[in-house]
């Protein structure tokens, strides 16, 4: 599609409804505006027939289809007139009623027949065959979509997503608009994601004083539910209200008052926390004492070791076949005097072996054990390296949506905890605070806990760092391998890996057989070596497949950033050709064969594999597919994730990405065999040593730097973590 220019408006009649997706409201119109026909896209869930409409928005050229009019806000007037009336109920548009029902009212009412449905549903009963149980169901239905149509108008006039309708709905009912009138804040709320200052600016419009309660209430714990995003638990008052003031333009003095309101009604929790006024939303707050409460009591618990665990270690190892350094035995003896314990350890240090080995314990105790990590893939990794099956976290908890709230939640916590004996989760550097209380609230009571990880892995992206926080306590049974193995000492990769992290910078002299790296005097060359690489030189020399390789930024922007690379290596590995469609979709153009990547988590969306020998749900951030088809006459898309089929619907294209270069962010947890990384000059804030770090250990086989060393270098030396608010480590200690 080709976007057109400028705001249009077009008025007309509802001809027919070619399409119309019910669970976000997608509809194609076909709409007589007096000069024949056209095609009217957008969303307008309820829209029939026999309607009157006035659309603004923008005229397209789609591929398929030609001509047609992208609605961005819809005025819906209700059909005047028998005829448009009859058309209208006729069409199926308010449920319980048909033609010959919308007959036999418009033959009784009149043009009057809406207004009676609407107001006075009990008079249908005058209609032969209408009970008056039957009525009333009708005239409910006509209100309730007369409710979502109000909604639209005034969502539409006041520059707010059409598409919004349909969550507001599920969770308000026929009250959306009402409360939406009474609080434009609500749209705030993470699930309907609006920007604050678009609903702030509602509200103003709408008469709002600058200084009303609801307006600083809003304000603050808009500005603490941010703050959840760069990774603090709470924010200290003293933070708090000065960036609250900035964003609301109020002195910071108004908004103490607001904070003891919140603070009184229990939205949010201020509490003394490692020499802080510490503000928390409430259910972080919650989240963390939790956690605290749970593994401080769980550190505590000391178990009886099975008699002749020396014996039962030796037999391990023969049946791995291989000698336990002295720190690795320690891992399993301590798994089996502790019911928590944490396993830390840079790459090539043994993690994995170790892990194996206190698995293998488990199971000559007789223990049932899930295995799990924060991402798909890394799942997918551990279950691979164990031999047993990997869950992600969430698919152990079984994520569920709640249908009122359209909320998150796990089937398993305390009433249905997990019928296992133990877990052992990987990679837990990548799990944050809401996500570990799910998952300990699930544990029976005495059910066993290992976390493994390496917690100098950039941090969770939700709120905390628990992983470094819980090792920082010094409270939690732990071992930490610091020997690294000589099979993997032989790799470069391994070994500049630990010396990066101890801030030394590694050798660029390209003397090993994995390491390399390509000096770039700026940005432009740089992209273009990685293109060459990706595209002829290591499938050529190295025998390696591009979509075996990945190529890493430590930023999006910028020449030799992930957006720019996507859009070069799309074009060199995939171009445009006659047999391949495409679909263009905001700045991106997706084309069958395309490497994507999904961007959230989205739990209810529904994948079969292949073969169809199985369905399933949720996709999550981080995976990573193929295109296999662009279907643009029905306006899907299919992705190929590892052998399981995903349909993409127009709506659903926001959480897809181009994935030929991915932020150094978003391959945690991955490993890939090739790792390019692109190196140019950036923020300080992108280029640290944690991000340099991460993206040499996902890889397996090879990595190459492309770009300036002085940026090598620098990384290397900047050892600055942003500070994460967070009161974990603190409340650790108080337990003792
Ligand atoms: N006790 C041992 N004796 C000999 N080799 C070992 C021993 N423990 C581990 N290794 C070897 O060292 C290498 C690294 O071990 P492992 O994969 O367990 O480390 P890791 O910490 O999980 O590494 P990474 O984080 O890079 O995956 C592997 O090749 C493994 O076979």
């Amino acid at each position: 599609m080709e976007q057109g220019e400028g705001q249009n408006r077009i008025e007309g009649t509802v001809e027919a409804v070619i399409y119309q997706n019910e669970e976000n409201g997608y509809t194609v119109l076909r709409v007589d505006a007096g000069e024949g026909g056209l095609t009217v896209v957008g969303c307008m869930p309820g829209i029939a027939p026999g309607e009157e409409i006035a659309v603004t928005g923008q005229w397209m050229r789609h591929a398929s289809y030609g001509e047609q009019f992208k609605a961005e806000v819809v005025e819906r007037r209700m059909p005047a007139g028998e005829k448009a009336v009859y058309e209208y109920l006729a069409s199926g548009a308010v449920k319980g009623i048909g033609a010959a029902t919308a007959r036999r009212m418009v033959e009784e009412f009149g043009a009057d027949a809406l207004h009676v449905l609407e107001e006075e549903p009990e008079r249908l009963t005058r209609i032969r065959g209408i009970t008056r149980k039957k009525a009333l169901a009708m005239g409910e239905a006509f209100r309730l979509q007369m409710g979502m149509r109000r909604l639209l108008e005034f969502l539409g006039e006041n520059g707010v997503e059409l598409k919004l309708a349909i969550p507001l709905y599920r969770r308000y009912g026929d009250r959306a608009l009402e409360t939406l009138r009474e609080n434009p804040y609500l749209l705030v709320d993470p699930e309907f994601g609006v920007d604050f200052s678009t609903a702030d600016t509602l509200a103003l419009a709408a008469g709002l004083d600058g200084e009303d309660p609801q307006r600083i209430e809003a304000g603050l714990l808009f500005e603490l539910q941010h703050n959840l995003n760069n990774g603090h638990t709470f924010l200290p008052r003293r933070k708090l209200l000065p960036a609250t003031a900035q964003l609301l333009g109020v002195e910071p003095e108004r908004l103490s008052d607001g904070l003891d309101a919140l603070t009184e009604r229990g939205e949010v929790v201020e509490e003394r926390v490692a020499g802080e006024d510490a503000c928390y939303l409430a259910e972080l707050q919650e989240a963390e004492t939790y956690v605290a409460d749970v593994l401080g009591e769980m550190s505590r618990r000391e178990l009886l070791p099975p008699d002749g665990l020396d014996d039962i270690i030796e037999g391990i190892q023969n049946a791995q076949g291989i000698v336990y350094a002295p720190q690795q035995r320690e891992a399993v003896a301590l798994a089996a005097r502790r019911q928590v314990m944490l396993l830390t350890g840079g790459p090539g240090t043994g993690k994995t072996t170790s892990l194996r080995g206190v698995l293998a314990l488990f199971d000559v105790l007789g223990l049932e054990t899930a295995l799990a990590a924060p991402t798909g893939r890394a799942a997918k990794r551990l279950g691979e390296l164990c031999g047993v099956e990997g869950a992600t976290i969430h698919r152990l908890l079984e994520t569920q949506f709640d249908p009122h709230t359209g909320r998150l939640v796990f089937a398993h916590d305390e009433q249905d905890p997990l019928k296992v004996d133990a877990v052992i989760v990987d990679e837990t550097s990548m799990v944050d605070v809401p996500l570990m209380r799910a998952l300990l609230s699930a544990l029976r009571l005495d059910c066993r806990l290992v976390l493994v990880g390496d917690p100098d892995q950039l941090p969770s992206v939700g709120p905390g760092s628990l992983f470094a926080d819980l090792i920082r306590s010094g409270v939690l049974p732990m071992v930490r391998l610091t020997e690294i193995f000589r099979q993997a000492a032989q790799s470069a990769i391994v070994r500049n890996a630990h010396s990066v992290n101890r801030g030394i910078c590694p050798p660029l002299d390209n003397t090993s057989s994995d390491f390399f790296f390509l000096r770039r005097r700026d940005s432009v060359r740089t992209a273009e070596t990685i293109v060459e690489l990706v595209e002829r030189r290591l499938p050529r020399n190295l025998g390696i497949p591009p979509d075996q390789i990945q190529v890493l930024s430590p930023t999006r922007r910028g020449t030799a950033g992930t957006a720019a690379l996507n859009r070069a290596l799309q074009a060199a590995v995939n171009p445009p050709s006659a047999d391949r469609a495409e679909r263009r979709f905001g700045e991106y153009i997706f084309r069958e064969g395309d490497r994507v990547m999904q961007v959230r988590n989205n739990y209810d969306v529904m994948w079969q594999e292949k073969d169809g020998s199985a369905v399933g749900m949720g996709i999550f951030n981080g995976d990573i597919g193929r295109i296999t088809s662009i279907d643009n006459r029905n306006e899907v898309i299919t992705v190929d994730f590892d052998g399981r089929l995903v349909e993409y619907s127009p709506d659903m294209l926001l959480e897809l990405e181009p994935a030929y270069a991915i932020t150094v962010h978003k391959s945690q947890g991955s490993e890939y065999r090739a790792v390019i990384l692109s190196v140019c000059d950036g923020p300080p804030m992108l280029l640290t040593r944690g991000v340099l770090y991460t993206a040499i250990t996902r890889a397996r086989e090879l990595l190459i730097l492309v770009g300036e060393d002085q940026v090598v270098a620098r990384m290397t030396a900047n050892d600055r973590q942003q500070r994460r608010y967070s009161g974990l480590r603190w409340r650790l200690g108080q337990e003792f």
